[in-house]
């Protein structure tokens, strides 16, 4: 019962094989810059040490390729042929109101996620472009589309409602939705198994950090808010995206400098966030040593960052009034003690205390408050793959 599951972001593209007779892992594999200088796949068979492979990479369809490659290789890979694999499940990023979960792919659905390109330029033509691609090498396997949007279907109006003229909404759904709701899902589930309590009696606030940034307030295992809204773009600044802004700035520099909604879409999505505010990368590791290295912009992305995560997880909790635990995840969350740190030392008025040690670790599920602490700071690495694969064995029973 193999099934691949195919995790397609804006410049990268994660992968993994499962076996799900008992849900293991038989290879999976990162292939990343994808559309830019000095891509690569990283591929790993299980029990094997990880093969990397330089190669020219333009867009996900080449992306795949590399993968499948990978795959079937016969030292590294793990599938004899594409015919054995059950069925594959793909990420997909914005599903608009349409769907509140997983679905098997069929016309229809192709036709929705291409009427939601727009609203998640960066994300939703790749997401595409993997579905297509596996489609036509696999016209028989069913495709399955786990969408980010899903889990946070569950929010109050309250929450997801902009405050534009109702008839807005009525007419082209414009409303919060939020994205990473397979990671926020994971996460704050497996903190509650960590915690050994229901996660029904838990308020818990998720900050997915990757290159894609969100945060979510989880109320008894449901999300009640989130820091992403209709499209990609705010909540705390992000690899190149903006943030919250204030939508004057928007309408102002429009104005300005003779914008059309294209090329101001182009510098809210690629040119903004870390990379704009910096004028480094967007990538955090660069960032983080630059600013060790005394580089002022680098240290004002950093804060900014910081700043903007604490002033969410604070505005969650008095959300949901009340925290019992704050769960950090993805590139940045799994793997910065940096950040971790200046975000939790300023929320002492919680009654949080850090675990400087246990910070230090990277990558790993840790509790890092003290045993004292008001509130329970953990790391918990996503597992965005395994839900979709669990979604995509339930639909294809
Ligand atoms: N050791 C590290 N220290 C700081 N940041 C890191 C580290 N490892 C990865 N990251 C950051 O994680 C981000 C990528 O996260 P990831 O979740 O893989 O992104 P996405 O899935 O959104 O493409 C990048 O900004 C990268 O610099
Ligand atoms: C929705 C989103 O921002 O995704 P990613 O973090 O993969 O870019
Ligand atoms: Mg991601």
């Amino acid at each position: 019962m193999k099934v691949l599951v195919i995790n397609c972001g804006s410049s990268s593209l994660k992968y993994q094989l499962f076996d799900m007779t008992d849900e293991s892992v038989l290879a999976k594999g990162l292939v990343e810059r994808i559309g830019i200088e000095g891509s690569r796949i990283k591929h790993t068979k299980t029990g094997q040490d990880t093969v990397i492979k330089n190669m020219p990479i333009p867009d996900h369809k080449v992306g795949i390729k590399a993968t499948l490659d990978a795959l079937l290789d016969k030292d590294h890979g793990a599938l004899g042929s594409l015919d054995e694999l059950h069925a594959v499940g793909h990420r997909v990023v914005h599903g608009g109101e349409k769907f509140s979960s997983s679905v098997v792919v069929n016309k229809e659905v192709l036709e929705a996620i291409e009427e939601c390109v727009p609203l998640a330029p960066l994300h939703n033509p790749a997401n595409l472009m993997g579905i297509k691609a596996m489609m036509e090498l696999l016209p028989e396997t069913p495709q399955v589309a786990v969408f980010d949007t899903a889990f946070h279907q569950t929010m109050p109006k309250h929450a997801y409602m902009y405050g534009v003229p109702y008839h807005y909404y009525e007419e082209y759904k414009t409303r919060r939705y939020g994205f990473h709701g397979t990671s926020h899902y994971y996460v704050a589930y497996r903190a509650a198994e960590i915690l050994g309590k229901p996660v029904e009696d838990l308020k818990i606030v998720t900050c997915h950090l990757g290159n894609g940034s969100s945060i979510t307030a989880v109320d008894g295992g449901k999300s009640v808010d989130t820091s992403l809204g209709f499209g990609t773009v705010p909540g705390v600044i992000m690899g190149t995206r903006c943030g919250e802004i204030d939508p004057t700035v928007v309408l102002y520099l429009m104005e300005k400098e003779n914008l059309d909604t294209k090329l101001m879409s182009h510098i809210l999505h690629k040119e903004s966030g870390i990379l704009g505010i910096s004028g480094i990368s967007s990538d955090m590791r660069d960032v983080e040593e630059a600013a060790e290295g005394g580089n002022e912009r680098a240290k004002l992305a950093l804060d900014m960052l910081c700043y903007g995560i604490r002033k969410h997880i604070g505005a969650y909790a008095a959300a949901m009034n009340g925290l019992d635990a704050i769960v950090f995840t993805a590139g940045i969350g799994e793997n910065s003690s940096l950040v971790r740190e200046k975000v939790l030392e300023e929320l002492s008025f919680l009654g949080i205390k850090v675990d400087y040690e246990k910070n230090k670790s990277r990558g790993k599920e840790v509790i890092i408050s003290t045993e004292d602490s008001k509130v329970v700071a953990m790391v918990v690495p996503t597992n965005e793959e395994l839900v979709i694969a669990k979604d995509t064995l339930e639909l294809t029973k």
